[in-house]
């Protein structure tokens, strides 16, 4: 981006746009740290990838407004993952970057559906004008009624066959039918979100916004007024008046995917609007009425939380009296078959009902799956570009992750012998039968773990979550509950 010619920002009249999502996917460092720069002063929240495939995988979680997309990338290239961007998010904005000489590239990728394109080096002003208007329409896009009951996307559709989806089905359409808040509980990857966006589409609000949000993405500092709105001079900064994301919504459905990481203040005015249905935007007294449905979900204990004080009591029992849970993939291993078709046919893999083996079925069943289906459909899209059409093998998938709790499985004998020692021991000494040596066993090792996966990272709360392959939530979950949460977090 070149910045020296540029004409001067116009801040004062950006902020009056709503506050959206941005993704940036380039692997140049300076053009994510330039968008994220000039985006995020004007309110918006910028998420940055350095791969399709990064990028992706954030477009499906935090359904962006705007896609910010460069052509070459280190794997797969810009023009042939836009329109993976276009399934994944709600009718997002996708502005393609190339370099010079690529025009043509820039204008077939017009016809498949990008809105805008820049051509490397720009001028941050031209930048910042394109995004802006490809932002207005966008949003403008998804403020407009739908097509009642649209057909989901390859991208959205639920599939399971095990009594337990069943069962998650059923509710699903019992409570898209009420007005009703609910909340969704179950392991990291196991389709909450899914569910959330299929509560909403088979409800009478699909013709409405629907807004996923994650507490932990957004400024701690500021989530009051991501939410809620704030008024002029709340606070510093808040140079005008601001919708927040409950007005944005209004006449749809809000996700607060994470809730347990939504901070005790915020937790105060939810529970207002889901008694009341009434908020306030920050520094204003005037009472606004909120026609929201509120979904919730959570992968941790919630009533932990209540007890370890975190989490409002009277806002869990005002959340949980509907309850969806989606049970670890571990747990319905018939449904793993259903899955692998369906994630190769979203990929359009030649030869799909040769494609895999029961054989294969039978070593995929056999797996952990800690990461759920999400693990399932990376290590699917992993081995379909390894086996490049032919039928799938073994070999293909990436190893095995541990599963919970084996992480800490022994690799060396003296390991091993440790973890014996210490279990004969424990048997040994307790009087009493033992009903809970595994969490004993959890209890007593995975301080350690944790403490040295902190001081790695000198104390980076994502990074470590990363290192040890479990979600960010649980991390915080574990390390409030080891008492050893005394560092700045991320
Ligand atoms: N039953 C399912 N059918 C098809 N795809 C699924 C199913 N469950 C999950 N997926 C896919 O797995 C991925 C993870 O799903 P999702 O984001 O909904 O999980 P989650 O429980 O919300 O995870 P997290 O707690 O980490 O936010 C997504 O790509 C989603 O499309």
């Amino acid at each position: 981006m070149q910045n020296e010619t540029e004409t001067p920002l116009n801040t004062s009249t950006l902020v009056a746009d709503p506050a959206a999502v941005v993704l940036v996917v380039d692997d140049e460092p300076s053009i994510c740290w330039a968008f994220e720069k000039m985006l995020s002063q004007q309110g918006h929240q910028v998420l940055t990838a350095s791969s399709a495939e990064e990028g992706l995988s954030l477009a499906e979680k935090h359904s962006p407004a705007l896609v910010l997309l460069d052509v070459r990338l280190p794997k797969e290239d810009g023009i042939s993952a836009l329109p993976k961007f276009l399934a994944a998010t709600n009718n997002a904005a996708v502005i393609v970057m190339t370099a010079f000489g690529d025009l043509d590239t820039a204008v077939s990728a017009i016809r498949n559906g990008a809105s805008d394109y820049l051509i490397k080096p720009f001028r941050l002003a031209d930048a910042q004008r394109t995004c802006r208007q490809a932002l207005r329409s966008a949003l403008d896009r998804r403020s407009q009624p739908a097509t009642p009951h649209p057909m989901p996307s390859g991208q959205q559709v639920l599939v399971g066959q095990s009594p337990a989806m069943q069962q998650a089905f059923r509710q699903i359409a019992l409570v898209a039918a009420s007005d009703l808040s609910v909340l969704i509980t179950g392991e990291t990857g196991t389709g909450k979100e899914l569910v959330a966006a299929a509560i909403h589409r088979n409800s009478q609000r699909a013709d409405k916004p629907y807004i996923p949000i994650s507490p932990v993405a957004l400024n701690p500092d500021l989530i009051e007024s991501e939410l809620f709105g704030h008024a002029k001079g709340a606070f510093t900064g808040a140079t005008d008046d601001r919708a927040g994301l409950f007005e944005q919504a209004q006449g749809g459905t809000i996700l607060l995917d994470e809730i347990g990481d939504l901070p005790l203040a915020a937790q105060v005015k939810l529970l207002r609007v889901l008694e009341q249905g009434e908020y306030s935007r920050v520094g204003d007294l005037r009472v606004r009425h909120a026609n929201v449905r509120i979904i919730a979900a959570t992968n941790c204990d919630l009533h932990q939380s209540v007890q370890q004080g975190t989490f409002r009591e009277d806002l869990y029992y005002r959340l949980t009296g509907v309850r969806i849970h989606l049970p670890p993939l571990r747990g319905r291993p018939e449904d793993i078959p259903l899955l692998c078709q369906h994630f190769l046919s979203a990929m359009d893999y030649p030869g799909l009902d040769a494609a895999i083996d029961a054989n294969l079925i039978a070593e995929l069943q056999s797996r952990p799956w800690s990461g759920n289906v999400r693990e399932l459909k990376n290590a699917v899209q992993h081995a379909a570009v390894v086996a490049r059409g032919r039928a799938l093998e073994a070999s293909d998938f990436p190893p095995a992750t541990p599963a919970r709790g084996e992480a800490l499985a022994p690799s060396s004998a003296t390991l091993t012998d440790s973890v014996a020692a210490w279990a004969t021991q424990t048997l040994a000494t307790n009087t009493q039968p033992l009903t809970d040596l595994h969490a004993r066993f959890l209890a007593a090792s995975e301080p350690a773990l944790l403490r040295i996966a902190m001081e790695y990272t000198a104390g980076n709360r994502a990074k470590a979550a990363e290192i040890l392959g479990i979600h960010r939530g649980t991390l915080r979950d574990r390390l409030r509950a080891y008492q050893m949460d005394a560092s700045n977090g991320d």
